[in-house]
């Protein structure tokens, strides 16, 4: 792996997560020596990810770049504790990770509303699971309809949205849910560039207001660098890291306005580099 470009000890140079948490902090996240192989028709097993160490800090916003089939959602779920590593281990705040860790909310590529319930109950669902009071139900949800631009559309059932409404619904869902780790899954992917950016400057509100930690697979490089801390790129067959950037540019950040500035530009270029894209 490129380490040239890894933080410093305490990150208080860059502004990074570890600068701003201060040297008690425990990792939210650890990944030691992971590997995860799937059968394959041949019935040998297909390695799709093989010795993965990472660590990810409390409060950090850490994205995962790569070529499609790099294993970024396989990581993914492997942190959500949706399935196990093949070998190493995972864990999440300390614990070893053997079922879905509590206080982390999941977004991933396929929306997983419930079919039956509208949109304004699917969003109430996370206010139900973080235990809000149901008195503060009804003004969350219109603040987040609003800020997602679904007011118009609060009773329908999803059956009824395009693909970008639903997964606008699903990430009211998470907002409302508002876990201490939040893993997302391409959360952008069916939006258009407008709402696209509305949610991206939501999320680094949200981020920064109220100390989260975010672990975010895209494969937009531009949006991986405008909103994380740190951007780890990684490589295929198998998936494996092959470097990682910290983001030293300046917070507050304005997720559109960031992106005109010449150091984001280069760092943009390395990656699709390191990517193989040239
Ligand atoms: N449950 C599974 N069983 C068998 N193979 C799987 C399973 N899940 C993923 N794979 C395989 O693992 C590899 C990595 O898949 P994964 O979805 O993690 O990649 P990705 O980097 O997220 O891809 P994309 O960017 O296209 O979403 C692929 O070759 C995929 O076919």
């Amino acid at each position: 792996m490129d380490q040239s470009v890894r933080s410093d000890e305490t990150g208080a140079a860059t502004g990074s997560a570890a600068g701003r948490r201060g040297p008690a902090a425990r990792p939210r996240v650890v990944l030691e020596g992971v590997g995860k192989e799937f059968p394959s028709s041949g019935g040998h097993g297909l390695t799709v990810l093989d010795d993965i160490d990472l660590v990810i800090e409390d409060r950090e916003f850490l994205s995962i770049v790569g070529p499609s089939g790099c294993g970024k959602s396989t990581l993914l779920r492997l942190i959500s504790g949706l399935m196990p590593p093949s070998r190493g281990r995972v864990l999440v705040d300390g614990a070893v990770v053997t079922g879905p860790p509590p206080d982390v909310g999941f977004m991933f590529q396929r929306d997983t509303l419930m079919p039956w319930a509208t949109v304004a109950q699917n969003i109430g669902l996370g206010l139900e699971l973080n235990g809000t009071p149901k008195g503060a139900h009804e003004a969350r949800i219109a603040e987040l309809l609003d800020l997602l631009g679904l007011a118009k559309f609060r009773d329908f059932l999803p059956a009824a949205l395009s693909g970008g409404m639903r997964q606008r619904v699903a990430l009211g869902r998470l907002l409302a849910y508002a876990p201490a780790l939040y893993l997302m899954d391409e959360p952008f992917g069916a939006l258009d560039a407008m709402t696209k950016m509305a949610m991206g400057r939501e999320l680094l509100r949200i981020w920064s207001r109220y100390d989260k930690s975010v672990v975010f697979v895209t494969h937009d490089i531009e949006e991986a660098v405008g909103l994380s801390d740190r951007v780890v790129v990684m490589a295929a067959h198998p998936g494996r890291i092959v470097s990682e950037y910290v983001i030293d540019l300046p917070r507050p950040r304005d997720f559109r306005a960031v992106r005109l500035l010449p150091e984001f530009r280069a760092l943009c270029e390395t990656i699709w580099r390191d990517i193989g894209v040239e």
